[in-house]
């Protein structure tokens, strides 16, 4: 569980978490979404602890960050899993090589037991034979797998995601969300996920934070985005004529 409170930060005059208050639920799939600009990508880096905010608390299991020591906060990343946009794979390691960098960074862990575990977490992602392959010479697919891989070889209790679907085909996307959200559900974690993708909106979004210039401006899930009436959502969300239709539809019960 993450909860965050009236968190805000800026960069010199530009105001951009005007006082976010939210929370990510432990074992669920958790998804921020908002126009460009509105601040996702500034709000997972502080989750991150990769921008110091100016104000405001993030309490993860219920510990404010600001209160620990040191020591404690390098534990904290050490429990932090992130699938970059694109992947941010190393070109000049292989797939194998690649999951096992967290484990030489972070643990102490034996080559053996190394090997043992990165062999795991790759069948878990269901990449068979590929540990000797570099980046270039598999699927974008496979690349996004080899990402989830590397952010779970370490068993971290928050998992971060930045757009894990960008570039991707629908289906192939589809796969990439339920890996991410089997993994929520098997290893208990706090997934928080940032995206662009509507289908992941209705598919996985289980808890879903609609952010609007910097503060929070809706609340809900999948089945609750259907019909809520709240017009920024609506208007964000159903800005497609698909998704117009869709709801229409469901509105209808069709
Ligand atoms: N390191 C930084 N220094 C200065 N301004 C920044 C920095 N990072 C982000 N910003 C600004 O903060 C605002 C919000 O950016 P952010 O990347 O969080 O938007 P976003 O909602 O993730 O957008 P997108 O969906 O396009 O990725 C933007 O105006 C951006 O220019």
């Amino acid at each position: 569980m993450i909860k965050v409170k009236d968190l805000r930060k800026s960069f010199d005059d530009l105001e951009v978490l005007k006082g976010v208050n939210t929370e990510f639920i432990k074992g669920k799939t958790n998804l921020i979404i908002g126009q460009s600009g509105s601040g996702k990508t500034v709000l997972l880096k502080c989750l991150l602890g990769l921008f110091t905010p100016d104000s405001g608390t993030i309490e993860y299991n219920d510990r404010a960050y600001h209160d620990l020591s040191k020591d404690e906060k390098r534990e904290l990343s050490k429990q932090m899993g992130m699938v970059f946009q694109g992947g941010a794979l190393f070109d000049s390691m292989t797939v194998e090589e690649n999951v096992m960098f967290p484990l030489k960074m972070l643990t102490k862990m034996s080559k053996q037991d190394m090997k043992s575990r990165v062999e795991e977490v790759l069948n878990r992602v269901n990449l068979i034979d590929t540990n000797d392959k570099f980046p270039s010479e598999i699927s974008g697919g496979m690349q996004k797998r080899v990402s989830i891989a590397r952010a779970i070889v370490n068993k971290p209790t928050f998992l971060f995601c930045d757009e894990p679907n960008s570039g991707l085909d629908p289906r192939t996307a589809s796969v990439i969300d339920n890996l991410i959200q089997e993994i929520t559900y098997e290893y208990d974690i706090t997934t928080v996920i940032n995206t662009h993708d509507m289908n992941s909106v209705f598919e996985i979004g289980e808890n879903i934070l609609y952010l609007e210039d910097g503060v929070n401006a809706w609340q809900g899930n999948k089945d609750n985005i259907y019909k809520t009436d709240n017009k920024k959502v609506t208007d964000f969300v159903y800005a497609s004529n698909l998704f117009q239709k869709v709801r229409i539809a469901q509105k209808e019960g069709l």
